[in-house]
């Protein structure tokens, strides 16, 4: 599997590591509604989730596609109480952020709404409703959630208005790239598909883009794809991370210091904007931005114009950014950590990295990939392309994403055994385990993932692998089940 190449004339630093409204929600709670509910009113069956959201953008997708037609249910919102009453929304596409901010997709100019609210998310197998951490909560049929699922007549409390979700009897078509490849980036899912129609329409243009998804997903991958294929793709490539530098210094990292700018600067430098000069500068972990360094960013990106620290005059660059984050901005918009203005500049496009326990389908042609690019003794490599090994691969839950499943893949070329993989070692030992570095909301659904799919084996393993008999233990819907244990890619 290629590495990112190490830029030109560029550097990777390495990670180091208003009042309240009323309706406050008191507490929170995760309900899982069973989605057949859903399914039962006439939705298709399929497989898939989403969990990433953007803002209206201009470029957007669902990360749970699941889409092997390419389609999703269509959906309808009412606001049937509030300031908006009457109000209707139709999806055109996979989801509908709402809030009042006007880059919401359904806006409610409601002071009881917070700027990013909730969002709704739709792929073929459910329909989801997730909060942002708004201010007042968000209430599925009286009961405040974080995340949930939503079935038809839902209604939703978001501060003092009420929306109504409906299904509508058609569906929204969404573009998927016919290639399997974009750049460096390899997948043959829908949604990974779907994914690289969103990256090659941004290549094609100028415009600063937000890469989110979770660590290893190939953030840093798809960022280097677009601009090699943009029409910068011959200038510098040039990565900060701002996880990395402490404040102080990642201004100077970022636009460049003058000599004797502060204790310690003997030297002029030139900064990252201008270094990355008719080429592309790309901004990892930007949600790591100190708060005093974001105006200066922004100021930045608006005016195409860089201050070195110490220096009185402005500079003009031109440059392309694009930014990447694990985390969701709209909620550290919500909580006043990251600004919005910001936040704005950066998610002209907003672009989701959808993790790998959402494209299972996807991990043998990774796993082809990461062999032949370790260049490993072929006989080394044959003894690993087993139907077990693929399908151990398969049923990995792969927190760290692509870069654990090349990790694994190479470990066990080196020890020439097939050990167990992260679900198959950790959880089963300690019935259950965390990573407590992983944010909160993806960690959560993983565990959801891993409890699932270790459910459903030991459900299966219990009634001798007999679905019919095992759904019916289990008190679910028999097609139900064969639907999960598809997306979990089980065999019977
Ligand atoms: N779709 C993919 N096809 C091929 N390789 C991939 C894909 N996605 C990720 N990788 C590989 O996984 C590893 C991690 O990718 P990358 O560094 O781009 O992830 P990231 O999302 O930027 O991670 P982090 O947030 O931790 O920086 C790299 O070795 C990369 O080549």
């Amino acid at each position: 599997m290629p590495h990112l190449p190490p830029p030109r004339a560029g550097r990777r630093v390495r990670s180091r590591g208003s009042t309240k409204e009323e309706g406050s929600a008191a507490t929170e709670a995760l309900v899982v509604v069973d989605p057949g509910a859903v399914s039962s009113r006439g939705r298709a069956a399929g497989q898939g989730e989403s969990d990433r959201s953007t803002p209206s953008a201009t470029l957007t997708h669902g990360d749970g596609l699941g889409a092997t037609r390419g389609a999703v249910r269509r959906f309808r919102l009412t606001v049937v109480e509030g300031p908006a009453r009457g109000v209707t929304w139709q999806s055109t596409g996979d989801r509908c952020s709402i809030g009042s901010h006007h880059r919401n997709d359904l806006i409610l100019d409601d002071p009881t709404v917070s700027r990013f609210h909730c969002e709704i998310l739709v792929d073929e197998s459910n329909v989801r409703v997730r909060d942002l951490k708004s201010r007042n909560g968000t209430l599925l049929d009286g009961v405040a959630i974080l995340e949930a699922f939503l079935r038809v007549g839902s209604l939703l409390r978001l501060g003092k208005t009420v929306i109504r979700f409906d299904l509508a009897a058609e569906t929204n078509h969404l573009p998927l790239a016919e290639e399997t490849r974009f750049g460096s980036l390899t997948g043959v899912s829908p949604v990974m598909r779907a994914t690289f129609v969103m990256l090659a329409r941004a290549a094609e243009s100028d415009v600063t883009v937000l890469l989110e998804g979770e660590t290893g997903t190939g953030k840093s991958q798809a960022a280097h794809s677009i601009h090699k294929k943009s029409t910068r793709g011959e200038g510098p490539f040039v990565i900060v991370d701002c996880g990395a530098i402490h404040g102080n210094l990642l201004e100077s990292e970022l636009f460049g210091h003058e000599r004797g700018a502060f204790t310690g600067a003997t030297e002029r430098r030139v900064g990252a904007f201008e270094e990355a000069s008719g080429g592309t500068l790309f901004l990892d972990e930007v949600g790591e931005l100190p708060v005093d360094l974001q105006p200066k960013l922004l100021r930045a990106l608006e005016a195409r114009e860089v201050r070195r620290v110490g220096s009185n005059g402005y500079k003009p660059v031109d440059v392309r950014v694009i930014a990447a984050t694990n985390r969701d901005l709209r909620t550290d918009v919500n909580s006043g950590r990251f600004r919005a203005d910001l936040y704005f500049r950066l998610a002209v496009v907003t672009i989701g990295m959808p993790p790998l326990r959402r494209r299972p389908e996807d991990i043998p042609a990774l796993a082809e990939e990461i062999l032949a690019s370790l260049r490993a003794p072929r006989e080394a490599a044959e003894q690993l392309r087993t139907p077990e090994f693929f399908a151990q691969l398969r049923h990995g839950a792969w927190p760290g994403n692509v870069r654990e499943l090349r990790n694994y893949v190479e470990r066990c070329l080196i020890l020439r055994t097939i050990e167990p993989t992260f679900e198959a070692s950790g959880a089963a030992e300690e019935g259950f385990s965390v990573d407590p570095t992983a944010p909160y909301a993806s960690e959560r659904e993983r565990a959801i993932a891993d409890f699932e799919r270790r459910y459903f084996k030991a459900l299966l393993r219990l009634h001798d692998g007999k679905v019919a008999r095992a759904a019916g233990a289990a008190g679910m819907d028999r097609a139900y089940l064969y639907r999960l244990l598809r997306r979990h890619g089980i065999e019977p």
